[in-house]
């Protein structure tokens, strides 16, 4: 199966795998019935653990289509290539067939072989769809990327690990969730997981296959009607930050008590929910903060900054600019807001 080329480390001292087969001490990948290949803990892995990080095999404008996404695996050295040959490909065809009549004005070759150069540019961009990863970058740049290893991850909405391009050190990282036992697949989730299952079932169509993780076949409607409210709470807190930045310091102090008020539903909710994502609880928290110290509740938000740290160096990694960030929420915090002004003149929903 993959066959990643042998490296020299990375800026963290990493080295990609140079087996057919990756097996790393922490897991491994094997097939999983209906499901494809997985990730399957091979030893204890302690909650924060980050199992492994790695470098992209391409790296696309979040424009590309078909052509784009195929030059640019063709690029690869041969051993790079298989690997991205390898990957799984469940995404359907697309109806867009502009690109196919470009690649035709260009094509001067038999007619044959012009329709299997079509194919193999549907098989690059099916891969592409199935196992892409967003890379955002601090100058708000958004791309998008294969990472080899972390596209063997299955999905869960109750996910065990999570992932987020560091742009710091140019990797994808994966870090546990939880503590994770011995055997236990590793999941991570495609989506954002704060929706009822009829919405998340209907956003993982893309992938070709019906969820049936714990959270979706879970008997228990008041765990589906708790990620209803999560859905509406997330909306509305977002919307509710909008406004706020667009008022600036003319934001009525009635209007920060509401919007506690939501996110203290959401942070119990979540709680409920086992959710401890850095875009989840962590998004909230940080708000919860900031808004905190403008409040004058400055005890509270450091206790809430104290937790947002905690979350962004489980979730990402002391070497994460979210990690660094929240430290400066928390030194702000500790401070007894003394830098809250500055601090609130910034959004985090970007
Ligand atoms: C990013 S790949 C994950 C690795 C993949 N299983 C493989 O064999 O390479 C995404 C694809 O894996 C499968 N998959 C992921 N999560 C799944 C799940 N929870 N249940 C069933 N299939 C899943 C789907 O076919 C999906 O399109």
């Amino acid at each position: 199966m993959l066959a990643l080329e042998l490296s020299r480390p990375g800026a963290n001292g990493v080295h990609p795998e140079v087996a057919t087969k990756i097996r790393t001490e922490l897991y491994e990948e094997r097939e999983t019935p209906g499901a494809g290949i997985a990730a399957f803990a091979k030893a204890f892995i302690p909650s924060g653990t980050r199992i492994f990080c790695e470098e992209a095999l391409i790296v696309v404008r979040d424009e590309a289509r078909q052509p784009e996404v195929y030059k640019a695996v063709s690029s690869l050295p041969k051993d790079k290539q298989a690997a991205y040959w390898e990957l799984a490909a469940s995404s359907k065809p697309t109806k867009d067939v502009d690109w196919i009549n470009q690649l035709r004005s260009s094509y001067d070759g038999e007619p044959d072989s012009f329709n299997a150069i079509v194919e193999s540019h549907e098989q690059a961009w099916s891969i592409y769809e199935t196992n892409r990863f967003s890379l955002r970058y601090p100058n708000g740049d958004y791309k998008l990327g294969i990472f080899p290893k972390s596209a063997r991850l299955n999905h869960a909405c109750a996910p065990n690990v999570f992932h987020r391009y560091n742009p710091r050190i140019n990797r994808l990282t994966i870090h546990a969730l939880k503590d994770i036992q011995p055997g236990e697949e590793l999941n991570t989730s495609y989506i954002d997981i704060c929706h009822p299952t009829v919405v998340r079932r209907q956003m993982l169509k893309g992938w070709g296959f019906r969820c049936q993780c714990v959270v979706c076949e879970s008997p228990d409607d008041e765990q589906d009607y708790r990620r209803k409210q999560l859905e509406d709470i997330m909306k509305k807190v977002k919307k509710r930050e909008s406004q706020r930045q667009l008022s600036g310091s003319n934001w009525p102090h009635k209007e920060y008590e509401r919007s506690m008020k939501l996110i203290q539903k959401g942070v119990r909710l979540m709680n409920k929910e086992q959710m401890e994502e850095s875009d989840t609880l962590g998004f909230l928290l940080t708000l919860a903060t900031r808004y905190g110290l403008l409040m004058g509740q400055a005890e509270a938000a450091a206790l809430w900054a104290a937790s947002v740290v905690a979350i962004e160096e489980k979730c990402l990694g002391e070497d994460s600019n979210e990690h660094h960030a929240a430290l400066v929420l928390r030194k702000t915090a500790d401070a007894g807001g003394l830098a809250s002004r500055t601090l609130l003149s910034s959004s985090i929903l970007a």
